[in-house]
C-alpha cells in the first residue's frame, strides 16, 4: 500500500503518449511512449537516424507530432536548456560575446552572466573566452554549445549528444556534475548519446528502435533483466529478440486522431530586450562580415561612381558628322539672326541655326564631303548621328511656313541617327527636335507674326523638370532608386538565410525570440544602412558628378520615397529567403529580378 502511495507521488517532468510521427513515407515515431520522471537522468539510446533528435525538437514543440500526446512540465522557455546536436552558435562571436547574447535573451544581468560563465568556464575547461568561435575545435564548440544550454540555471535539460568530442575524463567530469546536478537542484535531465556505458549513469535509460520505445527502465534492472554485464550486450540481445515485433509494428502503422500538444513556445510577443538583444549580436556579425559589408557599403558607392562615369552624367563631346550644301559651315559666322526671315535680304540660314544649337549643346561638329563614308563612319561608332542639309533648304521652309501649299520633300534635313547606343539615340533625338523649335522661334523671332504661333506645339520636358534636360539624369533617379531597393533585399536574404540554415535563429527561438522581434532587429539595421547607401550614391550623382536634381514635393518626400523602396526591397529580401534553400539561391533570385525591374523601368 505505502508503495503505491509513493509511486503515485512520482512526478513525470516528460511524458510522451501514442506519438507518431512521419517524414514523407519514413514513419520516424510508431506510437511511442516514454516517461521522464522528475529529477532524474534519463538516457536516451538508439542508433543512428532511429529519430532520438525528431523526439527531442518534438518535446520542445519545435517540431509537431503528426498525433500523440506530449506533456513536458515546464512553464516557460526559461525552464528548459536545450543543446541542439549541431552547433547552432555564430561562429563569428568570440564565447563571451556568444555567452552575452544568450544571457540578454534570458534576462540574466551583466554580472550574472559573468559570474555563469566562470562557473561554467571552470566545469567545462572552455577555451580563451575571448576566441572568435571559428578559431576553435569542434570538440571545444561542443563545450561552449553545452555551456549555452546550461547559462540560465534551467529545471528540464534537454541535451542531444553532449559529450560527443568531449575527453574521457572531462566526460566522467560532466557525468559527475549531471549526478550531482539531479541531487542537490532536482533537476530533470534527458540526454541522448552513442556512448551506451557512458548512460548507465543515467537513473532510467530507453532504447530506441523503429518508432518505439523498446525497452525503458534503470539500467541495472535491464542488466538483471537481459543477464549481461553491459547495457551494449543487453541492447544487442533486445534488438535481435525485437526483431518479429517490429516487422509486426511497421505492417500495421496507424495514424491516430491528432491531439495538440502543450506548446512551450513563446507568443509573438515583441520583448524590447531581446531585438536589443538581436540588434547588438546581429552589428557585431555584419561588422565582421568584410564581405558583407563591402557589399553592403562600399560595392554601392562602386557602382553610383562606375554608372557616373559610363552613362549617369549629361552627355559631353558626342560627334556628330554634317554635310551642308547650303552653305559652307565657316561662312554661318555671317548668317544674321537678327533679321526677319521674310525680308528680301535676310541672309540668315537655317542649318547655320541648328548646327549652331547643336554646337552650343556640347555636340562635336565634324563636316563631311561624302555621305556614303559618313554614314559608314556611323556603323565604326565614329560618329554618333550624320545630318544632311540640301541647298534649297532654308528657302523650302521659306516658302512652306509662308503658304504651306507646297513642300518639296527633296529639300527636307536627312537625319541618320546611331542604333548602337539606345542612351544616344535618345538624346540626339530629342536634341535635333529641339533645335528646329528653336530654329523656327529664332526665323521668326524678328518678324511682326507672333513666333509661338507658328512654332512647332511642343515643349520638351521631364517628370523630374526643365533642369533635369537629359536622358542620362533621369535615369540616375532610377538607379538610385534600384540602390535602394537592391542592396536591403540582399541583405535581409543574407542574414535571413544564415540564421535559417545554420540553426542559429531555432536556436535563439528555443531561447524565447520570436520571428518578428528578428525582422525588427534586422530592420532597425536595413534602415540604418539603407540610408547610407542611399545617401552615398545621392552625394555621388548630384554632388560629384552634378546631374541636376529637381526635387518637386521637397526633401522630406524623397528621403520617405527612397526609404518606402528600400523596405519594399526588404520585405522582398524575407519573402525570398522563405522560398529559398541557400543563401546563394537567394541572392541569385534577387539579382535576377532587380535587373529585370531595372532594365523595364528605363
Ligand atoms: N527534416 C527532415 N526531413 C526528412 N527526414 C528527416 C528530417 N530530419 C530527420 N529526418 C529523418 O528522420 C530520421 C530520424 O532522424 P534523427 O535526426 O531524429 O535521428 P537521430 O536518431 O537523432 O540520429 P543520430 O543519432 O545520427 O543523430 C532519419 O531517418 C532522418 O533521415
Amino acid at each position: 500500500m505505502e508503495q503505491i502511495v509513493n509511486e503515485e507521488n512520482i512526478k513525470n517532468d516528460i511524458t510522451v503518449t501514442n506519438a507518431f510521427k512521419k517524414y514523407g513515407q519514413n514513419n520516424v515515431f510508431n506510437g511511442l511512449n516514454m516517461t521522464v520522471k522528475s529529477g532524474s537522468i534519463y538516457g536516451l539510446l538508439g542508433p543512428s537516424g532511429c529519430g532520438k533528435s525528431t523526439l527531442l525538437q518534438c518535446i520542445l514543440g519545435s517540431l509537431p507530432l503528426d498525433s500523440g500526446y506530449i506533456d513536458l512540465q515546464a512553464k516557460s522557455l526559461e525552464d528548459v536548456g536545450y543543446m541542439p546536436q549541431d552547433l547552432c552558435l555564430e561562429v563569428t562571436l568570440t564565447i563571451k560575446e556568444t555567452f552575452e547574447y544568450y544571457g540578454s535573451l534570458y534576462r540574466m544581468s551583466k554580472i550574472n552572466i559573468k559570474n555563469k560563465l566562470d562557473e561554467l568556464n571552470e566545469f567545462l575547461k572552455l577555451p580563451d573566452i575571448n576566441s572568435f568561435m571559428n578559431e576553435i575545435s569542434g570538440g571545444q564548440s561542443r563545450r561552449v554549445s553545452f555551456a549555452i544550454s546550461l547559462l540560465h540555471n534551467p529545471k528540464v535539460m534537454i541535451l542531444d549528444e553532449p559529450t560527443v568530442g568531449v575527453d574521457p575524463l572531462l566526460r566522467e567530469g560532466i557525468w559527475t556534475e549531471f549526478t550531482k546536478m539531479v541531487k542537490e537542484q532536482k533537476k530533470t535531465i534527458i540526454i541522448t548519446t552513442h556512448y551506451i556505458e557512458e548512460a548507465n549513469k543515467s537513473d532510467c535509460v530507453g532504447l530506441m528502435r523503429n518508432g518505439l520505445i523498446v525497452e525503458e527502465g534503470p539500467p541495472q534492472d535491464i542488466l538483471v533483466k537481459y543477464g549481461t554485464d553491459t547495457l551494449e550486450s543487453a541492447f544487442l540481445m533486445l534488438c535481435c529478440n525485437q526483431r518479429p515485433i517490429i516487422k509486426k509494428v511497421n505492417n500495421t502503422v496507424q495514424v491516430e486522431e491528432k491531439i495538440q500538444p502543450k506548446t512551450i513556445m513563446e507568443s509573438g510577443n515583441v520583448h524590447l530586450y531581446r531585438v536589443k538583444a538581436l540588434l547588438k549580436k546581429n552589428y557585431r556579425v555584419c561588422s565582421r562580415d568584410y564581405l558583407l559589408l563591402f557589399t553592403l557599403i562600399l560595392l554601392p558607392i562602386l557602382q553610383t561612381f562606375n554608372f557616373c562615369f559610363a552613362i549617369g552624367v549629361p552627355f559631353k563631346d558626342m560627334t556628330i558628322a554634317f554635310k551642308n550644301d547650303e552653305i559652307n559651315f565657316l561662312d554661318c559666322q555671317y548668317s544674321n539672326v537678327n533679321q526677319c526671315i521674310f525680308d528680301e535680304n535676310s541672309n540668315l540660314t537655317m542649318s547655320c541655326v541648328i548646327l549652331n544649337y547643336l554646337s552650343l549643346h556640347d555636340y562635336v561638329l565634324v563636316e563631311v564631303q561624302d555621305r556614303e563614308v559618313s554614314e559608314a563612319s556611323m556603323n565604326h561608332k565614329k560618329y554618333i548621328a550624320f545630318l544632311y542639309f540640301p541647298k534649297n533648304y532654308t528657302s523650302a521652309l521659306t516658302k512652306y511656313i509662308n503658304d504651306r501649299q507646297y513642300y518639296d520633300l527633296e529639300s527636307r534635313i536627312f537625319a541618320h541617327l546611331t542604333n548602337e547606343n539606345i542612351l544616344f539615340k535618345n538624346q540626339i533625338s530629342i536634341d535635333v527636335l529641339r533645335s528646329l523649335n528653336h530654329l523656327i522661334m529664332e526665323a521668326l523671332n524678328s518678324c511682326s507674326n507672333n513666333p509661338i504661333s507658328i512654332s512647332v506645339p511642343l515643349e520638351f520636358n521631364t517628370l523630374y523638370g526643365k533642369e533635369v534636360i537629359s536622358f542620362a539624369n533621369g535615369i540616375i533617379t532610377l538607379f538610385i532608386a534600384m540602390v535602394a531597393f537592391y542592396f536591403p533585399s540582399v541583405f535581409a536574404v543574407s542574414i535571413m538565410m544564415s540564421e535559417k540554415m545554420d540553426g542559429i535563429l531555432s536556436r535563439s527561438m528555443f531561447a524565447g525570440v520570436n520571428i518578428l522581434e528578428l525582422i525588427l532587429s534586422i530592420f532597425c539595421i536595413t534602415t540604418v544602412l539603407l540610408l547610407l547607401q542611399t545617401s552615398s550614391s545621392y552625394f555621388i550623382s548630384y554632388v560629384l558628378f552634378l546631374n541636376p536634381i529637381k526635387i518637386t514635393n521637397g526633401m522630406f518626400v524623397y528621403v520617405l520615397l527612397l526609404l518606402l523602396l528600400g523596405w519594399i526591397g526588404f520585405l522582398f529580401g524575407l519573402l525570398t529567403a522563405v522560398i529559398s534553400t541557400t543563401k546563394l539561391g537567394g541572392v541569385y533570385i534577387i539579382t535576377g529580378s532587380s535587373m529585370t525591374q531595372f532594365i523595364l523601368s528605363v
